[in-house]
């Protein structure tokens, strides 16, 4: 690693300390089975994303970025698939699927940290790669989240304890969001843009969008909404990055949300391109990440 920084994951949590055993229900990990948890000591690096199919495709394709070489006849040094989630580790790296919404994500999150802290890692960044909706944004645009708003156009992300409201502040680790830009290259077939995202627990109402089972506002206040959104310096809309950055910042671990845009909302509701553009765009947000992972691997 370029940084000689050694930086543990510590969870605040001192209930963790008492437990005789713990198991990861939804990961399928049991923490007590230390031949299993010291295979992530050596974790850097998680990428999380909503499908099992794109971490298998990301693990195999940072693994060749990385040189990894698996042993035996697995493709990973770890993997598992079961219900709800998959992940798959190469080295230093593990892709990690997260669903749908920040509900699904933070219940995959407070497993994961506590996998990462039983198995002593140091120095962990987290970057979700994923898919968005982009404000005056052409689709391929790579956008990488400056801070994160949610309804009410606020910072937080919202959650509850104890039956009573949690807001967690969506805190930004500005030299990683730098040192992702930077990581563009002037013969890349794709643009680069930093701004604010906002997160929403709905595709459909959520969004703006006019194509849901029901809707009960006009076109012109779609309009508005989306108008409202770009002078706000947001400028893509996905599911999960309040989360990950509010949820991230309150354990300490570095983290960033790196989206590509298929579909820019100021012109369209879905996506109009090919599946395999779409594929393509998809592409930039990984080729970008794997280029910072190279550079922060020293490779
Ligand atoms: O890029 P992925 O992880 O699929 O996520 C985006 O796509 C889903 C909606 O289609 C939401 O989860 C949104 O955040
Ligand atoms: O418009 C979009 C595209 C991808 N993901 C979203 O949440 N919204």
């Amino acid at each position: 690693m370029a940084s000689t920084s050694h930086h543990p994951v510590m969870l605040p949590n001192k209930h963790l300390d008492h437990l005789d055993s713990d198991y990861l229900f939804h990961l399928d990990i049991p923490l007590n089975d230390s031949e299993i948890v010291s295979k992530f000591h050596n974790v850097k690096f998680v990428c999380i994303g909503g499908t099992a199919n794109r971490m298998e495709k990301l693990a195999l394709h940072l693994g060749q970025e990385i040189n990894f070489q698996p042993t035996g006849n697995s493709r990973f040094d770890y993997s598992f698939t079961n219900e709800r989630y998959s992940g798959f580790k190469v080295g230093p790296v593990f892709c990690v699927s997260h669903g749908i919404g920040t509900p699904s994500l933070s219940v995959m999150l407070h497993e994961l940290f506590k996998l990462l802290q039983k198995a002593s890692c140091c120095d962990v960044t987290l970057i979700r790669i994923g898919t968005c909706g982009g404000i005056g944004i052409s689709p391929g645009t790579v956008v990488i989240s400056t801070g994160a708003l949610t309804s009410g156009f606020e910072p937080f992300y919202t959650t509850s304890s104890l039956g009573k409201t949690l807001k967690l502040p969506t805190s930004v680790d500005m030299n990683l969001v730098n040192s992702l830009q930077g990581c563009r290259r002037d013969e890349d077939g794709f643009q680069v843009v930093l701004g604010k995202t906002y997160c929403t627990e709905d595709f459909y109402q959520g969004q703006g969008r006019l194509d849901g089972s029901f809707c009960d506002y006009s076109k012109a206040d779609q309009d508005a909404f989306l108008r409202k959104l770009y002078d706000l310096e947001v400028r893509n809309i996905e599911m999960e990055s309040a989360a990950v950055l509010a949820m991230a910042h309150k354990v300490g671990i570095r983290a960033a949300v790196v989206c590509s845009v298929i579909v820019d909302r100021l012109q369209a509701e879905l996506p109009t391109e090919s599946r395999d553009n779409l594929q393509a765009f998809q592409n930039n947000a990984i080729v970008l990440v794997g280029r910072h992972i190279r550079q922060r691997l020293n490779l």
